[in-house]
């Protein structure tokens, strides 16, 4: 296999975007299975999900490494860059998703491995190779692969139940407002590249009511699961100063419309998401303690 230099392997898997992913997982894992948690477990969880989540990523990057050419934003990949062969390339594809989804199975067990499966397929197949290109529904469709990834955890700990799958749409009903406000701020590149993401395809004012009105209702709908299902004050100390700074980028990108704003929203997405994930399992572990 000629020379791949270790860099440019791990970029491959999308190091920047899949740990929260990981934590996603880890965090459906917890919430489910506190006062009762198994260090192992969550050590399982973390491999596996790292292994199949960047074989997905290494697989979307293969899928799309014509268009990623295209874009500022993707051009200096490893493989539009040619760092890295697309023989490598599929070689490290296939050995993390195998490695992932068989040590899933193994450690984790069936629904766990299902829902591993569930979200590589939403992602890298109907998301990436057939959605993207076609349709704006790509990422409404495609974003159940982040349902996926939270129940995978749950899975690991219970059966997954209404609490579950509730748990799971906090991820769902993030996504648009994060991919949608980067989009705001890459549409020259989206448009060169024929991608059909919602904010190229409508009115300016619609888009910026539509991105800013779905980052609120997201951050509104994971305080609404914090009161239901958590409701400790630890978690709210994490939690508010959040949910105040999210509608506050909300409503100042609403009332003065750069792509600067929007791509402030974007870059607060991840913590937001990753912020409501810790005060879930904060809150719970000091209502449980072990
Ligand atoms: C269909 C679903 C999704 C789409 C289309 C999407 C799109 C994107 C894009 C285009 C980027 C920028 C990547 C780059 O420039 O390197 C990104 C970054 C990221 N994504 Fe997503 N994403 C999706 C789902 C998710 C999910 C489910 C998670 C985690 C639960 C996630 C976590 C992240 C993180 C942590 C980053 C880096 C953010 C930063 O740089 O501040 N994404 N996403
Ligand atoms: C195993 C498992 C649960 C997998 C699911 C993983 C998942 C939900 C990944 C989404 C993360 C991501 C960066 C999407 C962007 O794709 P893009 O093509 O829109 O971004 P790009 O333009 O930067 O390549």
């Amino acid at each position: 296999m000629e020379s791949m230099k270790l860099g440019d392997a791990i970029e491959l898997m999308k190091p920047r975007v899949i740990w929260l992913l990981v934590l996603s997982a880890i965090g459906g894992y917890l919430i489910a299975a506190i006062p009762k948690i198994n260090a192992l477990r969550l050590v399982e969880i973390a491999i596996a999900g790292l292994l199949s989540t960047g074989g997905s990523a290494a697989a979307n990057m293969l899928f799309e490494k014509d268009v990623d050419a295209l874009m500022t934003r993707t051009a200096k990949r490893p493989l539009p860059a040619g760092s890295i062969s697309v023989k490598a390339a599929w070689v490290e594809m296939i050995v993390l998703t195998a490695a992932g989804l068989v040590l899933g199975y193994i450690w984790l067990g069936l629904m766990p491995f299902i829902f591993m499966l569930a979200g590589w397929v939403f992602y890298s197949i109907i998301y990436t190779l057939i959605l993207k290109r076609r349709t704006w529904l790509n990422i409404l469709i495609g974003g159940f692969a982040g349902n996926a990834a939270l129940l995978s955890g749950w899975a690991a700990a219970a059966p997954i139940n209404l609490e579950a799958m509730l748990l799971s749409f906090a991820v769902y009903l993030w996504i648009p407002a994060h991919i949608w406000s980067l989009v705001m701020r890459y549409s020259d590149d989206y448009r060169k590249a024929g991608i059909p993401m919602l904010p190229v395809l409508v009115r300016r004012s619609t888009a910026i009511s539509t991105i800013s009105g779905l980052n609120i209702l997201s951050t509104i709908y994971m305080l609404f699961l914090y009161v239901i299902y958590v409701n400790s004050i630890p978690g709210y100390i994490i939690l508010l100063p959040f949910v105040a700074m999210s509608i506050y980028i909300s409503a100042k990108s609403l009332l003065n419309p750069t792509d600067d704003a929007f791509w402030t929203m974007f870059k607060m997405t991840s913590p937001i998401l990753t912020m409501f994930i810790l005060a879930a399992v904060l809150g719970l572990f000091m209502q449980f303690p072990p």
